[in-house]
């Protein structure tokens, strides 16, 4: 067999490269992270941090090494030039298992990423290598990197032979460039200078979005004692005027009484840009992060969608890598990534163009603001954050639940390889009788499933996540998971490494406990000790849920249906159905 140096060669060290390479460890392969500076970037940078990605975090066995950089519960309020408050977000869900948004340092959370590359054998990082080169050979990639030679004057070609390469480099990117991908979109000519200084010395814990005619300004409480400001630049304004100590002082000083005698950690200056990759790859290569797409900073989704990419490419390679799927699942990458981080692009930009309205424009939007507000539900649009575009793939690895009824499949899913537009209203099961009220309302494929706090045998009070593992799970509610499987299908999750769940009542787990001990396969009784998963699957019109590694909904369907349902995802996911190759721990009992 072929031996390549690495498995994949992750091209630059920001956040995304270093959680895709500690997902990709974590799973058991190999990963090589390649980073043209010689330290990690330490320049003022992302600032919010998502449940989803801390969910990825938590993965990735990070979260409590990156959890004391952080602070919970960032509300968000946009105020106008008088400090009136516009709208505020402040969403109350812990869905995913944390509260949706927290404060965070960019350079002291990555250094924790980097560190954690030092779990795996075979996964490393090596500064100082700018890459230069990369060729698809077919069936493996070779990136080649400049890299200082034994003495500083000299410089030194390495050429690292893998089986895939992603391009996590950020907004210039050598390989989306290499990939001839266009990368359209807008870049608006302002200009902004961010500033971070120690010892808070305004001392309110969230973030402030100054929608202030004369200057927009951006206000945020970070942990550590840290505050940012941004400040938009006038186009009289030259960026090296921000060198200029009186000037910067000017700016700070409409915020804080002597700015002179303020610890300024850094600065720097920068341009909002929103734009995306027409595609994220091409044969072996892949592009990821702001490589991918970039978006100004209003809803701080910068970061957390770069993190989204990792999450959904990080399990993608793995099963390609492992021989669990062909490698047409990896085509599904951008499938469901392109569209999400495009949505993501248009809410940051229509947030910016509200910052940066002028004194006539500024006053039509205060007085609509104030009308909105007086509307409970338009207020809560905006307190619960329900602009922001959730990620929901409505084509890849996602199987309608409509379709696994034998006989009445829809036009538009085609060859198992999903769905367009899905409507799939939660009530639908495929023409069988309806039995959830629910006109409107959709379909949870394609969306993250929710991770509660729940018990089992072996632990109490604990994250489901925890329970699930980072692989597929297959999970019912009340019932054993294997009681509409077959020996083929009992095969098939073996192969897969499926995790069999049934989730109960607290009052019912010990119960299911005994029942389930002779199931043919093993089932892990989650006991459901807040009732959010009663609530999830009472009002959806399915019991059993086929679980993605990413955690998102990969087919719905009634338990009856369980082996259409994995039928379906095997095919939308390209995943492999011969028994050669299985490896699983656990085993399926005779
Ligand atoms: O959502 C957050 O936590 C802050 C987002 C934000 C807004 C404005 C500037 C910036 O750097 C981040």
């Amino acid at each position: 067999m072929t031996t390549y140096d690495t498995d994949v060669v992750v091209i630059g060290a920001g956040p995304v490269g270093l959680t895709l390479a500690n997902l990709i460890g974590v799973r058991g392969h190999r990963a090589t992270v390649l980073e043209a500076r010689h330290e990690l970037i330490d320049y003022p940078r992302g600032v919010g941090l998502d449940d989803e990605s801390i969910r990825t975090l938590h993965t990735a066995g990070l979260w409590e090494r990156v959890q004391p950089f952080t602070v919970p519960h960032h509300v968000v309020r946009l105020v106008n030039g008088t400090g009136q408050v516009l709208a505020t977000n402040n969403p109350g869900t812990q869905e995913f298992g944390y509260p949706r948004k927290h404060g965070f340092i960019q350079p002291l959370v990555d250094r924790e990423l980097a560190a954690g590359l030092d779990r795996f054998d075979g996964t490393g990082l090596r500064f100082g290598h700018r890459v230069v080169g990369i060729e698809d050979r077919g069936d493996h990639v070779a990136v080649t990197a400049e890299r200082p030679g034994a003495d500083d004057d000299t410089v030194e070609t390495v050429t690292l032979t893998a089986r895939y390469a992603v391009g996590c480099e950020g907004g210039s990117s050598f390989t989306r460039k290499w990939m001839g991908v266009s990368f359209e979109g807008k870049s608006p000519s302002t200009r902004w200078v961010v500033v971070d200084v120690e010892n808070d010395p305004i001392g309110t814990p969230s973030v402030y979005l100054g929608a202030d005619p004369r200057r927009p300004y951006v206000s945020i409480g970070l942990p550590q004692g840290v505050r940012r400001w941004e400040f938009m630049l006038h186009d009289d304004e030259p960026t090296d005027l921000c060198d200029d100590r009186a000037f910067m002082h000017s700016l700070l000083a409409r915020h804080v009484p002597d700015p002179s005698a303020l610890k300024i950690i850094n600065q720097r200056t920068f341009t909002h840009h929103g734009r995306v990759a027409s595609d994220f790859r091409k044969g072996r290569v892949f592009i990821a992060g702001d490589a991918a797409h970039l978006m100004p900073v209003w809803l701080g989704q910068g970061w957390n969608s770069g993190i989204r990419d990792a999450t959904n490419l990080a399990w993608k390679l793995t099963a390609v890598l492992a021989g669990d799927a062909d490698d047409a699942l990896l085509d599904t990458y951008t499938v469901e990534r392109r569209k999400h981080a495009a949505d993501m692009i248009d809410v940051n930009m229509a947030a910016g163009t509200v910052m940066k309205m002028g004194r006539l424009g500024g006053k039509v939007r205060d007085v609509a603001a104030t009308a909105l507000n007086a509307v409970p539900k338009w207020k809560s649009y905006f307190t619960e954050l329900r602009f922001k575009p959730m990620p929901r793939y409505a084509a890849g690895v996602v199987v309608d639940q409509a379709d696994l009824t034998p006989g009445r499949a829809r036009a538009g899913f085609k060859n198992g390889t999903g769905f367009k537009n899905r409507t799939g209203f939660k009530g639908r099961t495929g023409g069988l009788a309806p039995f959830v009220d629910s006109a409107g309302e959709l379909s949870p494929v394609g969306l993250q499933f929710i991770q509660p706090r729940v018990s089992t045998a072996d632990a109490t009070d604990v994250l489901l996540d925890d329970v699930t593992g980072d692989w597929w799970t297959l999970a019912t509610w009340g019932t054993d998971p294997t009681a509409f499987l077959s020996a083929d299908d009992l095969d098939l999750v073996r192969r897969h490494r499926v995790k069999l769940v049934s989730f109960v009542p607290e009052t019912q787990r010990a119960w299911a406990e005994k029942r389930y001990a002779d199931s043919p396969a093993p089932v892990t009784v989650v006991g459901d000790t807040s009732g959010a998963l009663k609530d999830w699957f009472d009002v959806r019109a399915c019991g059993l849920v086929l679980l993605r590694p990413d955690r998102f909904v990969a087919a719905a369907s009634l338990t009856r249906q369980a082996p259409q349902a994995l039928a379906a995802v095997c095919r939308a996911g390209s995943l492999l159905t011969d028994r050669t190759t299985a490896v699983h721990e656990e085993g399926v009992r005779a």
